[in-house]
C-alpha cells in the first residue's frame, strides 16, 4: 500500500512504529557523509501534489534507523509554493509536539555550557527557536523585522533571500551593547538574511560570533557567507537540493 504525506503519521512514535513494519530496501544508506534511510516503493513518502519528506540528521552519531527515520520525517518539502524553490516547511515539525521538542532539545544541549546575554531572530520563522532558547538560557530575545513592523527608532538595510527581496529593521535599543548575541532563524538558504541580520545587530553594537539554524542548504553558499563574517554556524539538518538524488532515495 502506498504511503501518501497525508497518511504518514506526524506524530514521531507513531512514525517509528510505522517504520518498524516497513522493510527498507536499503535500510542505512551513506550519502555525502550521512546516514540516509531509503524506503521501498511501497512506502515512499511522498503525496500526488508534488510534496514529499527528505531530511537527515547532521550529527552522524545518531545512527539508528528509528532516529533517522524520526528525523526524516519532520519537514515536509513543497515544490509549487514558491516557484523554482523546493520550499521547506518547518510546521509540519513545529505543530508536532514531540518533534518539535525533539528538535529544541539537541540546540539546547549544543549550547549547554555556554551564556549568552541576547537571542536575536529574523521574522518571522527566526523568532520561534530565538524565543526557545531565550527562554532556556534565561537571556532576551531581540526582534528584527520587516519593513514597517517595529515601533521607535529602527536601524534598516536591504536584504536578499533565495526568493525575496526585504528591508529588514532593528530597535537598537533592544541589543546591549557588546553584549554576547545567538543569531537564531529556520533555515539557512543564500544566507542573505542572516548576513543583513547580523550585520543590524553589530551595528547596534551587539556581539554575534554564533547562529543557529535547523536547517541549512549547503548548495546555496549561506555557511559560506557566515565564515566569511566570522560566524560559526550550527544547523541541526542538512537538506540536499539535488531533485535526482532525492528522487534516487525515495523512488519518486
Ligand atoms: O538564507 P536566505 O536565502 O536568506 O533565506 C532564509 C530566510 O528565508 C526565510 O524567511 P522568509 O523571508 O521566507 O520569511 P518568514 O520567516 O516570514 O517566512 C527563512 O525563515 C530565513 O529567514
Ligand atoms: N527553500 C526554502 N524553504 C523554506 N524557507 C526558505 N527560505 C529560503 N529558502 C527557503
Amino acid at each position: 500500500m502506498a504511503t501518501s504525506l497525508a497518511q504518514v503519521p506526524s506524530n514521531t512514535q507513531e512514525a517509528d512504529q510505522l517504520h518498524s513494519n516497513t522493510t527498507a530496501t536499503s535500510p542505512e544508506q551513506n550519502i555525502k557523509g550521512y546516514q540516509v534511510v531509503q524506503r521501498e516503493t511501497d512506502g515512499k513518502w511522498s503525496d500526488s501534489n508534488g510534496m514529499s519528506l527528505v531530511g537527515w540528521h547532521k550529527d552522524t552519531s545518531i545512527n539508528t534507523e528509528q532516529s533517522l527515520m524520526r528525523a526524516m520525517s519532520l519537514f515536509t518539502f513543497n515544490s509549487t509554493f514558491k516557484s523554482n524553490v523546493r520550499f521547506c516547511d518547518i510546521f509540519s515539525m513545529t505543530s508536532d509536539g514531540a518533534a518539535f521538542q525533539y528538535c529544541c532539545d539537541e540546540f539546547i544541549e549544543e549550547y549547554k555550557d555556554q551564556t549568552f546575554d541576547q537571542m536575536a531572530g529574523t521574522d518571522a520563522r527566526g523568532f520561534i527557536l530565538g524565543a526557545v532558547l531565550a527562554h532556556q538560557y534565561g537571556a532576551g530575545f531581540v526582534p528584527i523585522r520587516k519593513l514597517g513592523k517595529l515601533p521607535g527608532e529602527v536601524i534598516r538595510l536591504d536584504s536578499t533571500s533565495e526568493y525575496a527581496k526585504n528591508k529588514l529593521e532593528l530597535n537598537p535599543s533592544h541589543v546591549k551593547k557588546d553584549g554576547k548575541i545567538l543569531f537564531t532563524d529556520d533555515l539557512l538558504a543564500t544566507g542573505g538574511t542572516a548576513q543583513s541580520s547580523i550585520k543590524l545587530i553589530r551595528q547596534a553594537g551587539g556581539q554575534v560570533e554564533q547562529a543557529a539554524f535547523l536547517i541549512s542548504i549547503p548548495k546555496l553558499g549561506g555557511e559560506k557567507k557566515m565564515t566569511d563574517m566570522g560566524v560559526k554556524v550550527y544547523t541541526l539538518f542538512e537538506m540536499e537540493d539535488n531533485q535526482s538524488v532525492i528522487n534516487e532515495w525515495f523512488n519518486i
